[in-house]
């Protein structure tokens, strides 16, 4: 199951994480033994892809069937046209809880015999390669000093982002994520006046085998990771409501709670960096959803003091949202894959103050009766069940609420919450699923071998490693 080595973190990014996943109250429950081994398997499996591809199919506009039909012709057509893929049978498989979800097996990793040219990519673009996604020019660091466009090439990733652009020579740390053909020749990609765009190297044998999906029915499949997709169904927007997507790009959630409403309604997507703004509306367009109004703005002051003031661009007036979407910004950990994090403990250590800014104007702008949905993309136990600690302690007005559909586990141990109260909590901890399939294939010391997880557990259990939690304000 393991190619790459462990994520590669800071030393004190380690400790401090090891702590978290070896803290008293997970000691007492499942001692020190087991404990360790869900961290050091959760170290492993953030370094590999997850096994399926999840595409969030656009039934606003279709019926998932005929959503299912129409992808999977094109995705052969695109196998078709050249590439060595084309033995890859693709079956979409919808989820039997989830009315908007696909999924494609990933397969791999596969026997891909590595050639003596050379590209490496950055790590961003490794990591995208090793999900279906071609080399695109401006990810390339480094190739052959005579590479010519049709070349065949193997690519790998930069781990430690030591390789400078153009490098001709690089001996560092890289991992193999599979070959391609050149789409350029080296000049093009290195030498150009204009910043280079478009694909640079078309993989044909990757490591791990996906279709992309780039520009293959474009309003009709989203890509997004399944946990994201189970956050637009958590929040349960109905049509006419008026939502608020705090920070909201590149839009994803939005998108999918602007198709959950049938554009009927209002979300508001706010983000503070422009050009991401503008992604927003670039796939609320994409995807003919009218009723997202995207701006640009810090949505920590998006509260304004006047009851009064009844403004349709931000500041708002306090309790103005039915709904209300904080899908936080964050340390990121749960990202997969991600061989290596070179982030410092006081940059992982600097977001939740952040969040609870953003939280305490969350809870300002949403109505009494109304529903907020925290979510983040890490695996900390200070920006996931801390905060929701923080939270019920700091405003009595809120409680936690079930979630639909719950195919996570409940909230982790270590932040003094109830049984009940993490119960509560949807937690996707990829690294279970992997102890359970380790075992299974006789890995692991385990007395009992349990069966691997069978479609869609498997899919449900190896996704990225994400935390939501659901309040209502009374
Ligand atoms: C986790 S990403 C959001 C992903 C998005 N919800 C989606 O599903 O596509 C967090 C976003 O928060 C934005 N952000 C960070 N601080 C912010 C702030 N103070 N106000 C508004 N947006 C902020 C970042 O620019 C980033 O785009």
């Amino acid at each position: 199951m393991s190619v790459f080595p462990r994520i590669d973190l800071k030393q004190e990014v380690y400790d401090y994480l090891r702590n978290v996943f070896t803290n008293k109250e997970v000691l007492a429950a499942v001692g020190q033994g087991k404990a360790e081994q869900r961290f050091q398997k959760l170290l492993s499996c953030l370094s590999h892809p997850p096994r399926f591809t999840c595409v969030r199919a656009s039934t606003h506009l279709a019926p998932l069937e005929e959503i299912q039909t129409r992808l999977q012709e094109e995705l052969k057509q695109q196998q078709n046209c050249g590439s060595k893929i084309g033995d890859v049978s693709v079956n979409l498989l919808p989820h039997p809880h989830i009315p908007d979800v696909l999924f494609l097996p990933v397969i791999g990793p596969r026997p891909v015999v590595q050639l003596s040219s050379e590209v490496i990519v950055g790590a961003q673009c490794g990591s995208a390669v090793l999900r279906g996604a071609h080399v695109f020019a401006p990810g390339i660091l480094a190739t052959p000093k005579f590479m010519k466009k049709g070349d065949m090439v193997s690519v790998f990733s930069d781990l430690e982002g030591k390789c400078t652009r153009g490098n001709k020579d690089f001996q560092g740390k890289r991992v193999f994520v599979g070959n391609g053909v050149a789409e350029m020749d080296r000049s093009n990609i290195f030498c150009s006046d204009e910043p280079v765009k478009g694909v640079g190297i078309r993989m044909v044998e990757p490591l791990y085998q996906s279709p992309s999906f780039d520009r293959v029915l474009p309003s009709m499949a989203f890509l997004q990771n399944l946990p994201s997709v189970v956050v637009g169904h958590v929040l349960g927007p109905r049509p006419g409501e008026r939502i608020l997507d705090m920070c909201a790009a590149p839009g994803g959630k939005t998108c999918h709670i602007a198709a959950l409403m049938c554009g009927q309604g209002e979300v508001v997507a706010l983000d503070k960096i422009r050009g991401k703004v503008e992604r927003i509306r670039q796939n609320a367009k994409t995807l003919h959803l009218e009723c997202i109004k995207a701006h640009c703005f810090n949505s920590i002051q998006a509260v304004c003091s006047d009851q009064a003031q009844d403004t349709q661009e931000p500041p708002f007036p306090p309790e103005r949202f039915d709904r209300v979407l904080l899908d936080a910004p964050c340390s990121g950990l749960g990202q997969r894959p991600n061989m290596a994090c070179t982030w410092s403990l006081k940059e992982i250590c600097s977001y939740p103050p952040l969040q609870r800014k953003l939280f305490s104007t969350a809870v300002r702008l949403l109505k009494r009766g109304g529903v907020l949905v925290y979510s983040t993309c890490t695996v900390t136990l200070s920006e996931n069940e801390e905060q929701v600690a923080w939270a019920l302690n700091t405003f009595p007005c809120l409680t936690l609420q079930p979630q639909e559909p719950h195919i996570g586990a409940g909230g982790m141990l270590g932040a003094g919450l109830s049984s009940e109260q993490l119960r509560l909590l949807q937690r996707f901890s990829p690294e279970l699923g992997w102890i359970l399939e380790a075992e299974a294939h006789g890995e692991d010391d385990s007395p009992t071998k349990p069966s691997p997880c069978p479609f869609p557990q498997q899919a449900n259990k190896d996704t990225i490693g994400f935390f939501i939690a659901k309040f209502l304000k009374s």
